[in-house]
């Protein structure tokens, strides 16, 4: 008999600790899927994507590095897309679908391997629609300082641009008024540690009542 994965979504704003989050979970046992990864890798590897990117921003986004593999300017791509909000949709529009389809087939994968969770990392779920696919959201909230310092510390922008992006994104409340569960980021990481082992009981408990 196939058993369907409980699938969770895990969400938030940037430098919330939405990654941390997720890799306590896969530690834990959790099948994990990163859609900002794939996006990335598609970046790379899919050439309608990397046509689609030129066309978008410019053969000069591409370029190699040192050891001759293709790069690409994230930090020019990120200083258009987070001011100019119709760049930012097409950029979506082109990358999404193909994150779903790639989400299709690890769901494939962790049904076969017979996972009970698979959990779907992404920076903005509500808001490109796939929440709805999911059987749970959880929302990772931290204080705006600090997400600002871990992503400028990250090396992701100045905090100018940092909030250029932030402003490009759904408000951290209204993130956390529409999740099933939220995961206050406020501590050590050993205390996200912890909670990530909590929400982890839990999200086995719906698991099994689901099944
Ligand atoms: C704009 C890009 C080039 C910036 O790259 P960079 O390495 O600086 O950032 P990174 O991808 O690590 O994302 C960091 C954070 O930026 C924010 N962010 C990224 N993409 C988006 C987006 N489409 N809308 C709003 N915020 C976003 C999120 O808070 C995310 O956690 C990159 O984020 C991108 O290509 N985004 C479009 C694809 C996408 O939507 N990815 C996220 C979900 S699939
Ligand atoms: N509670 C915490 N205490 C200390 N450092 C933390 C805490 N939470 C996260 N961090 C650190 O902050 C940085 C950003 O965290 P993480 O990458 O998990 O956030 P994110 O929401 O996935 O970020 P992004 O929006 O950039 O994708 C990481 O270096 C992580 O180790």
């Amino acid at each position: 008999m196939v058993v369907n994965p409980f699938l969770v979504g895990v969400t938030g704003g940037i430098g919330s600790g939405k990654s941390t989050l997720c890799r306590y979970l896969a530690e834990l046992g959790c099948e994990l899927f990163e859609a900002d990864v794939v996006a990335k890798e598609l970046q790379l590897d899919d050439s309608e994507v990397i046509s689609g990117i030129k066309k978008l921003f410019g053969e000069n986004v591409y370029g190699k590095d040192p050891e001759g593999n293709l790069f690409l300017d994230r930090r020019m791509i990120a200083g258009v897309v987070f001011s100019d909000r119709e760049k930012l949709d097409a950029l979506n529009r082109l990358v999404h679908p193909k994150v779903f389809n790639a989400f299709d087939r690890a769901l494939e994968r962790a049904r076969s391997n017979g996972s009970r969770l698979l959990v779907k990392e992404a920076a903005i779920l509500f808001e490109s629609g796939s929440s709805t696919a999911l059987d749970f959201v959880v929302v990772v909230a931290s204080g705006m300082e600090e997400r600002v310092a871990r992503a400028v510390a990250k090396g992701l922008g100045s905090r100018e641009e940092i909030f250029r992006r932030i402003g490009s994104q759904w408000p951290q409340e209204k993130l956390m008024e529409m999740a099933d569960y939220v995961v206050c980021n406020n501590g050590s990481l050993e205390e996200l540690r912890l909670k990530a082992v909590a929400l982890y009981r839990y999200l086995l408990s719906l698991a099994e009542r689901d099944s």
